[in-house]
Parts: C-alpha cells; sequence; structure tokens
C-alpha cells in the first residue's frame, strides 16, 4: 500500500481533485468533507477486511480474551466485515446510491417532506452508534427524485464515522447536488451513544441539527417546514 501522507485538508489540488473523482464529490477538502487518505482505495474491501480482523484479534487478544473460544473465535472476522460492508460502507463510492430522476410531469410544486428516515451511524471520536431520525423538504425545481432514494442517500453518508453537524451537511449538498436545486431542508434529531451509554450518560438528551438553503431561508418556508414535521 503507497504511504502516502496527504491529507485531505492539505492544499495539494491534484490530490485533491482525484478523490473528488473517485468519491463523486465535489468540494472535496473542505470542512464538511470526511476527513480521508488519498490512498484509502488502494487496497480492496478484502484486503480491508482481512487488515481490520487481525488488529481486532490484537485488541481482544490485549484485552485479555480468550480467542480459541468459540463464541468469540469468528469476532475479529465478523467486525472486520461489518466495518467494511456495513457500517462504514459509505467510505467507499462504489457503495454511493445511483440516483435516477424523473420529470416533474405532475407539475408537484409545493414543498415535498420525507420524514422519520431511520438513521444509523456511528460517532467518529468514539466509534459508538448515534441512533436517530433524518427529516428532508425539498422543492422540485423540474425533476422529482424516488422517495427512497432520499433514505439511499441519508444511509450512505450514515455509513461513515460521523459528526452530526457533518452529517447534515454532507446529506443536504449531495440532494442539492442531484435535485439541481437550492431549495432544500434537512434536519437531524439523533442520540449518540457516546452521550448516553458512557462519560456523562445522558440518557435523554438528543442533537437536532439542521441545514436550509435556497427558499427554506424564508422565515415562512422554514416554518411550513417544521410545522409539517409536528404532524402525526
Ligand atoms: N459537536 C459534536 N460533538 C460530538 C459529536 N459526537 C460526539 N461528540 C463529542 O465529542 C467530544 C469529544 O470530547 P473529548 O473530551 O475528546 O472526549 P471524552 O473525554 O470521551 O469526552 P466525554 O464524552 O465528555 O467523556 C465529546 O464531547 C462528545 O460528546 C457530534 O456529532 N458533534
Ligand atoms: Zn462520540
Amino acid at each position: 500500500m503507497k504511504q502516502i501522507e496527504t491529507m485531505l485538508n492539505s492544499t495539494d489540488k491534484n490530490s485533491l481533485s482525484q478523490l473528488e473523482d473517485l468519491l463523486g464529490e465535489q468540494h472535496i477538502g473542505t470542512s464538511y468533507d470526511t476527513p480521508l487518505r488519498i490512498d484509502a482505495f488502494d487496497i480492496s474491501d478484502a484486503q480491508k477486511i482481512e487488515a481490520i480482523s487481525g488488529h481486532f484479534r490484537e485488541i481482544m487478544n490485549i484485552l485479555g480474551l480468550d480467542l480459541t473460544d468459540d463464541s468469540l473465535n469468528g469476532t475479529p472476522g465478523r467486525v472486520a466485515k461489518m466495518y467494511v460492508k456495513e457500517i462504514f460502507a459509505g467510505l467507499n463510492p462504489a457503495n454511493k446510491p445511483k440516483i435516477a430522476l424523473f420529470e416533474n410531469k405532475y407539475q408537484y410544486n409545493e414543498m415535498l417532506i420525507e420524514k422519520n428516515i431511520t438513521l444509523y451511524s456511528n460517532c467518529e471520536h468514539h466509534f459508538v452508534p448515534i441512533i436517530g431520525k433524518a427529516h428532508i423538504g425539498y422543492i422540485s425545481s423540474g425533476k422529482v427524485i424516488g422517495l427512497s432514494k432520499l433514505n439511499r442517500i441519508v444511509q450512505y453518508y450514515s455509513q461513515r464515522p460521523q459528526v452530526q453537524e457533518r452529517l447534515t451537511i454532507q446529506i443536504a449538498n449531495e440532494l442539492k447536488s442531484v435535485l439541481e436545486t437550492d431549495d432544500v431542508a434537512v434536519m437531524i434529531d439523533a442520540a449518540h451513544l457516546c452521550v448516553s451509554s458512557r462519560g456523562i450518560k445522558d440518557t435523554s438528551s438528543t442533537t437536532i441539527t439542521a441545514d436550509y438553503s435556497g427558499t427554506f431561508n424564508d422565515p415562512d418556508r422554514k416554518k411550513e417546514f417544521l410545522t409539517y414535521l409536528s404532524y402525526g
């Protein structure tokens, strides 16, 4: 594996545009992009799983666990596979959802809201779950997105080590890009297990983040969005 030290927040424009191409995301290197190394895609998923499995086995060994126990023996491989193929699958641009849009033939020009989208992510500071709901609103600029694709976009960016602020902005930016409009609102309400299950151990607090663009900056539009969220 190439040992390239260049980080995404570097000023190496060639590396950054290479990563933009690979990730299919623009503005790589900004504060709201996941800090990935330029060599992130030099090894295959299978190689990642093998390497993570070995390292996780070592962590379990250091903790004093008996890896010959038949319940523990498969855990390193299980964790590695879960990281690469499931909970951190959104680090691999190959897993980015393919979005096909429809023409807005029905001339639906009001706000569309998809609320209570199930969100499972993981906190990048502690690698423990973030569990919540995402709510999305947009106004068509001529194109309509399949509803499930909204869930898929939320899931893709959630399947990365995250902070909630960045997750919110990444989802909003992707929506603005695919929908070719700035008229997008995203809200996330989530519980962080690093706050509830350890540390301060507050089991009742949740964190709300929001990103409003275009017409959603208008107080009446924002109010309309928030009113829809309060129904049901
Ligand atoms: N802003 C933000 N902070 C987060 C998020 N997820 C976790 N954190 C916080 O990241 C901080 C990391 O702080 P540290 O002091 O380095 O970690 P720590 O010693 O484990 O802190 P405690 O959780 O207070 O025990 C904690 O305050 C977490 O609550 C997030 O999505 N957004
Ligand atoms: Zn945390």
